[in-house]
C-alpha cells in the first residue's frame, strides 16, 4: 500500500517551519520522506522560497488533489488567514492563522483526509500573549480529540533511533511537579506508553524503565520521599497489571548507551529530565511524538528558532524524521507492520 498524505501545519510563521517545510520537499526523494500537503499561506511559502532561493513549486490545492501533486510540486492547502510576518520576528496576530492550521490538520486526519498530523514548532509564549489557553501541542490536541467530552491523557514522547523517553509532567513549573506528580498519573502514563509501543511502533512485549524525580532516587528517602512514595507504588501497579516496568533508577546514570539497551522507553518525572538526554544525543534527529490520542501526531524536537528563521541556515532532518516516523506509525496502525 503507497504511503498516505500527512497533514503537516505551518507553525509559527516567523519561525523555521515554514522554510522547513520548503527543505523537506525538496530532499523528498533522497530522505524518502511520505507525501505531505500544508496547511498554510501559499503566497507566504512562495515568498519565502524566492527570498532563500528555493526552486519549489508551491501549489495551493485541496486534499483530493495533494497526493497527486507531490511528486512535482509542494501542495498546499490555503489558509483563511493570510501571513504577514517577517521571518525572526513573531508576532500575535499570526496565533489565528497558527491555529487554524493545527485545527484544519486535525479535522482532516480525523475525516481521513490524511494519514496522520505531523506539526511545524509553535511559539507558545507567542500563542498565549494572544489568548490561547494550552499550554503547547500536546495538551491543545488533547482538548480537540476530547469533542467536548472529557480529554485524553495526553502523553509527550521523544523518539530516536537510539532513546525513547517520556516526561510523565509536561508543560508546568519545576516547582509544580511534586504535587502533579501522583502514583494514578504514573500507572496511566505507563498503560499509554506500553500500548502504544506495541500498536504504533511494533515492540510485541515493552519494557519500561523508570527515573526517580530526586536525586539518587531518593537515597532511601533521604534525598526525597516521592521516589519510595509515589514512584515505586506506579511500578508494582504496572507489574500487577503485566507490564515489564522497572525502577524507580537514578536519572544521572539510566541514559548512557549501556543502560539504554535495558529498556524501550524510560519514563522521567518532568520535561527536562526527559528532554535534556535526547536533545543532547540526537538534537537533530529527534521527533516528538504524542501518545494517547485518537490519531497520530509528531513533530520536530526543537522549537521555532526565531533566531535563524529566514536565513537559510536550519536543517530540516528533524522535521523529515518526523515525517517519515508519522508513516511508519500509521502503517503498524493499519496492521501492515513496516
Ligand atoms: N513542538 C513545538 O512546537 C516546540 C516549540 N518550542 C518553542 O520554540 C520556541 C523557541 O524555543 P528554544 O528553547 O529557543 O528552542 P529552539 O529549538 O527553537 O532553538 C534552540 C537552538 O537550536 C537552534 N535550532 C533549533 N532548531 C534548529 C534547526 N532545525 N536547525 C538548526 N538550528 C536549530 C536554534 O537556532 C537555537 O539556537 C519557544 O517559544 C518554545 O515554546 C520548543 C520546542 C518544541
Ligand atoms: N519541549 C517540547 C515542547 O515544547 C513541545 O511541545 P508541544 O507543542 O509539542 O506540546
Amino acid at each position: 500500500m503507497p504511503p498516505r498524505l500527512l497533514a503537516l501545519t505551518q507553525g509559527d510563521p516567523a519561525g523555521i517551519g515554514p522554510e522547513l517545510t520548503l527543505l523537506a520537499w525538496r530532499q523528498r526523494r533522497e530522505a524518502a520522506l511520505p507525501p505531505f500537503a500544508c496547511l498554510a499561506d501559499p503566497e507566504h511559502l512562495q515568498r519565502l522560497a524566492q527570498k532563500l532561493a528555493l526552486d519549489v513549486p508551491v501549489m495551493p490545492c485541496d486534499w483530493r488533489e495533494a497526493p497527486a501533486l507531490f511528486a512535482t510540486a509542494l501542495p498546499v492547502i490555503p489558509l483563511h488567514h493570510r501571513v504577514e510576518v517577517e521571518a525572526g520576528r513573531p508576532d500575535p496576530r499570526t496565533a489565528p492563522g497558527t491555529i487554524e492550521s493545527i485545527d484544519r490538520a486535525v479535522a482532516a486526519v480525523r475525516d481521513g483526509q490524511a494519514a496522520a498530523l505531523v506539526t511545524n514548532p509553535i511559539a507558545k509564549s507567542v500563542l498565549y500573549a494572544a489568548g490561547f489557553a494550552h499550554p503547547g501541542h500536546t495538551e491543545y490536541l488533547a482538548h480537540l480529540a476530547a469533542d467536548g467530552g472529557p480529554a485524553p491523557l495526553p502523553v509527550m514522547l521523544l523518539w530516536c533511533d537510539a532513546l525513547a523517553v517520556v516526561p510523565v509532567t509536561i508543560h508546568v513549573p519545576l516547582s509544580a511537579v511534586p504535587a502533579l506528580l501522583t502514583t494514578e498519573l504514573i500507572v496511566a502514563t505507563g498503560r499509554i506508553v506500553a500500548a502504544e509501543l506495541t500498536s504504533r511502533f511494533g515492540v510485541a512485549k515493552p519494557r519500561l524503565a523508570l527515573s526517580g524525580l530526586n536525586p539518587h532516587a531518593g537515597e532511601g528517602g533521604a534525598l526525597g520521599k516521592e521516589d519510595d512514595a509515589v514512584v515505586a507504588p506506579a511500578i508494582a501497579q504496572l507489574k500487577a497489571e503485566g507490564i515489564d516496568a522497572r525502577g524507580p533508577y537514578p536519572a544521572d546514570t539510566m541514559f548512557h548507551a549501556r543502560a539504554r539497551t535495558g529498556y524501550d522507553a524510560a519514563l522521567a518525572m518532568y520535561h527536562d529530565q526527559a528532554l535534556i538526554p535526547i536533545k543532547t544525543i540526537a538534537f537533530d534527529e529527534g521527533v516528538n511524538v504524542t501518545l494517547g490520542l485518537p490519531f497520530i501526531r509528531t513533530s520536530p524536537d526543537h522549537g521555532t528558532a526565531f533566531d535563524i528563521a529566514g536565513k537559510g541556515v536550519a536543517r530540516p532532518d528533524s522535521l523529515c524524521a518526523a515525517l517519515r516516523l508519522a508513516a511508519r506509525m500509521a502503517t503498524y496502525q493499519d496492521g501492515a507492520g513496516a
